[in-house]
């Protein structure tokens, strides 16, 4: 029977910790000379449960971790961190390897000022820097750490920095990644000449590559980063409408009695037969339509887009009710097609069947349309899937979006992921990428996706020099493609690899001791990384309890129960206060970690900001919707994006969309059909504009000065490029932007209420400042010689400088990276915005944004069923193609997998806290309308019972403490 933790309620028990095995062990020519080896077999007594740190040395045959039995050897001899060092075991197949660790001699490095790396640390960063490295461990067991002191050992060996690459996923680990590195290098008193290792994000690095290379994949401009999901919205809509035509064409068709039969109204899921409806129409198709119209009606495709709707026939044959929000503004752009097919059906009146609208919610599983669809999207492509992967209406829309980013030059952030692959395919990016970085170093190696998982194999496969860092509870990013079990899986199979030259030796590694949190936050994180997370077969024999370091001070996890969410934000921000008050600490040790910042239109921590405001706190909201991710600053960045390349449709259309005054549907199709004076050639939206702008009745008077306004703008900016340097030009648009959208700027010509907005927000600020680090960072900057004149950039000038249109790109692609990545940029506020520190400054954050970050006190609002975990709503189309593939390994349900995933947020949730962690459940839903919504409340299902006992009154206020004394016992 599975025996009961403190936390649970079970009796306290002295660990049964054993002696140490008195054995030296060696695994590397470097580490010969310390460790004296000594192997033993004993399968036998290698089934304990372990609690020890461990090494798995795998040898050149293809493996699995059953091939191994994790022994348990060491003593977990407890010592502060300063002068703390533990043993290792490591196991060649069935051999186990221990190393002495009584003798005293030689002490492990010192990493920085005060910190010394623990034995089995200093053992597993020293490990041969030319054979793979897999650690996989708990939190806050110092798997970032080590990743550090390897790159430090491997520069100590005589690496160049600069062939070192450090890879991890959000800008702000890779500030972190660097920021250690940088004091781990100071420390060691290490002089590399200023050059550092280069520590980057995998989409920065692609980017950067695809912006060096783009024209080996065949791409004939470097594409723009269409990263902000109103950007996505802006391009499904455009492939939706792309859909519409398309089977409206076919029915053109069958009007003109080119195709036998009837039309086809509808595409069917199944109905293989159904597919060419969605095909490109842009070719033969449409030629000979518009030739069989001419034929039998003597009348051009051109007069009868030019034709008044009246005369056209009125017929509305695509019902708007069951499209979203996003996609019914496609339906109601007018497009040439439509006119054709509107003037076929009339001149027929009677022989046409109605065109059937396409049920899009209904097919994606959602209320809402459009971002039905875009999960799906996200889903597949993240994967890697292809159309052909999905059923025909799936594939068809996957297929109708990647073909609108094309046609409009954009990347999404997998394209980005996918053309880098590309990229490496090509044998001479390949070795180019290779030569430069000999080595490479993965942070957060769970959350790859298969896309970066390849990046990866690409580029080390060959040499084995590759070290990964991870930890399976706290795969957080499978809604994003992360496929945790396959990288371990890989990264074992990939000790031997038949395509290799010479066999490839690899370690996988594990740490247990935790260095982060006291005994009580270790526990409860054991707790729900046992119960919740589920076992994964894979790693589960490497998985051993985490301990916490006896010297640590003991304080109660603290689970509040509070009536309100009033009364939460009330309790969490009066012990706020009294901990700053106290001077324990500062505001910037403290954090707020909620599962989101936005549930609709409620804000989880809205109250707790409002009583931090009150009582004079200043703090920082990372994650959900930082003022990068305004509309106001995603309009600036289309802006930028127009001024660089006026045949940015997709860029124009958000400017327009919204925000442009004057400009209604009805002038917005009639500005869509505008034609060329030179007849079907098509032209961008942009030139569009200038048409409508110039000739009289196109679109309304008042439209069409705003147009004029929007052009000149847009045309007096270009006209600063090859003039004014970066910098300028950008102030000198962003003063102008802002004085035309301010609130008071009642008389704008421009802009309409949509790009209005109260202040500057600090925008500029933030603006600024990724301008300066563009300008300073070389590998952001474009190409040497894009080869056209127009958009040549000479990186041998400076960079501050005239700007050019493709340094303008290459910083409107930065900005894009920046405020659409998951994190965003965070906003200091506090009472009056009179920060002064703005580094001490408590942080409200979501979870994703969290990882790999620590605090002293942990603050978890909103701990109940459906809020944390977040409720289970219906499966994806992509997750089902997926489920009915993998059938046959029964992989867990959608919904399982979902609880899981939930299960690793609360467990990295509470893994942040040193000290203190304060845990609050409410007695009511914050809204009236989440009990319709979301079902009955009860506390987070990862809450261990004992700290919720049912029999208890259902309002705390302050609700109960529970805590042990490590020092007594623990055990489980
Ligand atoms: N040997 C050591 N001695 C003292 N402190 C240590 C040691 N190793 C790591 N730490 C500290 O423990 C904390 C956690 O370390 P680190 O961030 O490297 O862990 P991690 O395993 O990457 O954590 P997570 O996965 O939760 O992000 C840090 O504050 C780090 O400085």
């Amino acid at each position: 029977m599975k025996r009961k933790t403190p936390l649970e309620g079970g009796a306290r028990k002295k660990p049964a910790y054993q002696k140490p095995t008195a054995t030296k062990l060696h695994s590397t020519p470097a580490a010969k000379s310390r460790y004296k080896p000594k192997l033993h077999s004993k399968p036998s007594a290698l089934s304990q449960p372990s609690s020890s740190q461990v090494v798995v040395k795998a040898e050149s045959r293809t493996l699995t971790i059953d091939d191994y039995v994790v022994s348990y050897t060491n003593s977990l001899a407890r010592s502060t961190p300063s002068t703390g060092f533990q043993s290792a075991g490591t196991l060649v197949k069935n051999e186990v390897i221990t190393i002495d660790d009584t003798d005293d001699d030689e002490k492990p490095t010192e990493i920085s000022e005060g910190m010394r790396l623990d034995t089995t640390q200093d053992y597993i960063s020293k490990l041969d820097i030319d054979r793979p490295l897999l650690i996989v461990a708990g939190a806050g067991s110092g798997k970032t750490t080590t990743l550090c002191a390897r790159v430090i050992e491997m520069i100590r060996r005589g690496v160049l920095p600069a062939s070192i690459l450090v890879i991890t996923f959000t800008n702000k680990a890779a500030g972190e990644l660097k920021a250690r590195i940088k004091k781990y290098m100071e420390a060691s008193q290490m002089d590399s000449g200023g050059r550092m290792p280069f520590a980057s994000t995998f989409h920065s690095w692609c980017y950067g590559l695809i912006m060096r290379n783009y024209r080996l994949v065949g791409l004939a401009q470097c594409p723009m980063i269409a990263a902000a999901d109103s950007e996505h919205l802006a391009v499904l809509k455009v492939a939706l409408q792309r859909i519409e035509d398309c089977r409206m064409l076919a029915l053109c068709e069958g009007l003109l009695g080119l195709v036998a039969g009837e039309p086809v109204p509808v595409c069917e899921e199944g109905e293989e037969g159904a597919m060419p409806v969605f095909v490109d129409f842009a070719d033969a198709r449409w030629a000979a339509v518009a030739a069989a119209t001419k034929e039998r009606y003597d009348v051009t495709v051109d007069q009868i887009a030019a034709m008044q709707p009246s005369e056209a026939g009125e017929r509305t044959v695509v019902s708007r009710k069951k499209f979203g929000a996003q996609a019914q503004a496609a339906a109601d752009e007018m497009s040439v097609t439509r006119s054709l097919f509107q003037f076929l059906a009339a001149k027929q009146k009677g022989r046409v069947a109605e065109l059937e609208p396409i049920n899009y919610a209904g097919k994606f599983g959602g209320k809402d349309a459009g971002s039905c669809i875009m999960s799906f999207i996200y889903r597949a492509k993240s994967r890697g899937d292809l159309p052909k992967d999905y059923p025909p209406f799936e594939a068809a829309v996957l297929k109708a979006y990647n073909a609108t980013l094309e046609r409009f030059n954009l990347i999404d952030f997998d394209d980005m992921l996918r053309l880098a692959n590309d990229l490496l395919g090509v044998p001479e990016v390949l070795e180019t990428v290779r030569a430069e970085f000999r080595y490479l170093l993965v942070d957060e190696f769970q959350d790859l996706n298969q896309l970066q998982m390849s990046l990866v194999l690409k580029m080390q496969q060959h040499s084995g020099r590759i070290t990964a860092v991870g930890d399976e509870r706290q795969s957080i990013y499978a809604f994003r493609g992360a496929t945790c079990e396959h990288n371990f899986q890989t990264f074992l199979d990939w000790f031997v690899d038949a395509t290799v030259e010479r066999s490839v030796e690899g370690t996988m590694a594990s740490l247990t001791q935790n260095y982060r949190s006291h005994q009580s936050i270790v526990d409860l994180g054991n707790i729900v990384a046992r119960d919740t997370i589920g076992e994964s077969a894979l790693l589960g024999r490497l998985r051993v309890p985490l301990m916490a370091l006896p010297s640590a001070p003991v304080v109660p996890v603290s689970v509040w129960h509070s009536d309100s969410h009033h009364e939460e934000a009330a309790n969490i921000t009066s012990k706020i206060k009294e901990l700053i008050d106290s001077g324990d600490c500062k505001a910037a040790d403290i954090a707020v970690i909620s599962r989101c910042l936005n549930f609709g239109a409620y804000h989880p921590t809205g109250l707790i900001e409002a009583g931090l405001m009150t009582k004079g706190i200043p703090y920082v909201v990372r994650g959900g919707h930082s003022a990068l991710k305004s509309k106001r600053m995603q309009l600036f960045l289309a802006l930028i994006r127009v001024v660089a390349n006026t045949d940015d449709d997709i860029a124009t259309r958000i400017c327009l969309g919204d925000a442009v005054k004057s400009l209604g549907p009805a002038n917005l199709r009639k500005l869509e059909a505008v034609r060329a004076d030179s007849g079907m050639k098509p032209i961008s939206l942009f030139a569009k504009m200038e048409i409508a702008a110039q000739r009289a009745h196109v679109v309304t008077k008042p439209a069409a000065e705003s147009l004029a306004g929007f052009v000149a703008s847009i045309r007096g900016w270009q006209a600063q490029l090859g003039l004014s340097p970066l910098r300028r030009l950008v102030e000198v648009m962003f003063r102008e932007f802002v004085a035309e959208t301010d609130d008071d700027a009642k008389s704008a010509p421009i802009w309409g209420k949509a790009a209005a907005s109260k202040g500057t927000d600090g925008l500029w600020t933030m603006v600024d400042a990724i301008l300066e680090g563009f300008l300073d960072s070389p590998d952001a900057l474009p190409p040497q010689d894009d080869g056209d004149s127009s958009f040549a950039w000479d990186r041998k000038a400076d960079p501050r400088g005239p700007c050019t249109k493709m340094l303008l790109r290459a910083f409107s692609g930065q900005l894009c990276l920046l405020s659409t990545s998951a994190e965003g940029i965070s906003v200091v506020r506090g009472p009056d915005e009179k920060v002064k520190d703005k580094d001490d400054v408590v942080v409200i954050t979501t979870v994703h944004q969290a990882k790999g970050l620590e605090w002293k006190h942990v603050f978890i609002p909103h701990f109940i069923e459906n809020l944390f975990p977040m409720k289970f709503r219906s499966e994806n189309p992509a997750d089902k193609a997926v489920i009915r593939e993998r059938d046959a390994v029964r992989e867990p349900s959608p919904k399982e997998q979902h609880y899981r995933e939930e299960g690793r947020l609360a467990y990295v949730a509470i893994t942040r806290a040193k000290l203190g962690l304060y845990i609050s459940v409410l007695a009511q839903y914050p809204m009236p309308w989440m009990e319709n919504f979301l079902g009955d409340l009860k506390p987070s299902r990862y809450l261990p019972a004992i700290m919720c006992p049912p029999g208890k009154p259902k309002h705390r206020s302050r609700g109960f403490e529970y805590g042990h004394d490590y020092n007594s016992d623990c055990e489980y």
